[in-house]
């Protein structure tokens, strides 16, 4: 499918329960609870090649991989990690984290186009799962 557009997100759960299960502590939590209520997201695709621009007021983060090719990104908390993304159905992209080093929570994401068109971002560490839904501006 195409992921590609201009993404605001639309709802967040779990957010701030995914920081807390991965030791992100009160203040740091408190901030990025904020900085990330208004992402923008930005995704170009180019085949199974795709670039994924998330910037809030805080902090950017821009992203490219090939699903199917393992790449170097950050944990949400900002921990150098390997991913693996893969295609779990044709149009959801999972992707399982590896710490470069040091021990935490597995983590994982997946990025999901749905039929309607809204784009589903979920984050997990250990068994807590933050649902993060977009929309095409
Ligand atoms: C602002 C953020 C901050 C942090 C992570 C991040 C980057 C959270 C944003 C995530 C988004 C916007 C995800 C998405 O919706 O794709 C830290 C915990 C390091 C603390 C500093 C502020």
């Amino acid at each position: 499918p195409d992921f590609a557009g201009t993404w605001k997100m639309k709802s967040s759960e779990n957010f701030e329960e995914l920081l807390s299960a991965l030791g992100v502590g009160f203040m740091l939590r408190k901030i990025a609870v904020t900085a990330a209520s208004k992402p923008s997201v930005q995704i170009t695709q180019d085949g199974e090649t795709l670039t994924i621009r998330t910037s809030t007021s805080v902090r950017t983060t821009n992203i490219s991989f090939t699903v199917g090719q393992p790449f170097s990104e950050t944990t949400v908390d900002g921990r150098p990690c390997t991913s693996h993304p893969c295609w779990e159905t044709e149009s959801k992209i999972s992707c399982e984290q590896i710490l470069q080093k040091g021990e935490g929570p597995k983590t994982a994401w997946t990025r999901e186009i749905t039929n309607d068109g809204e784009l589903i971002l979920t984050m997990s560490a250990g068994d807590v799962v933050c649902t993060r839904v977009y929309l095409r501006e």
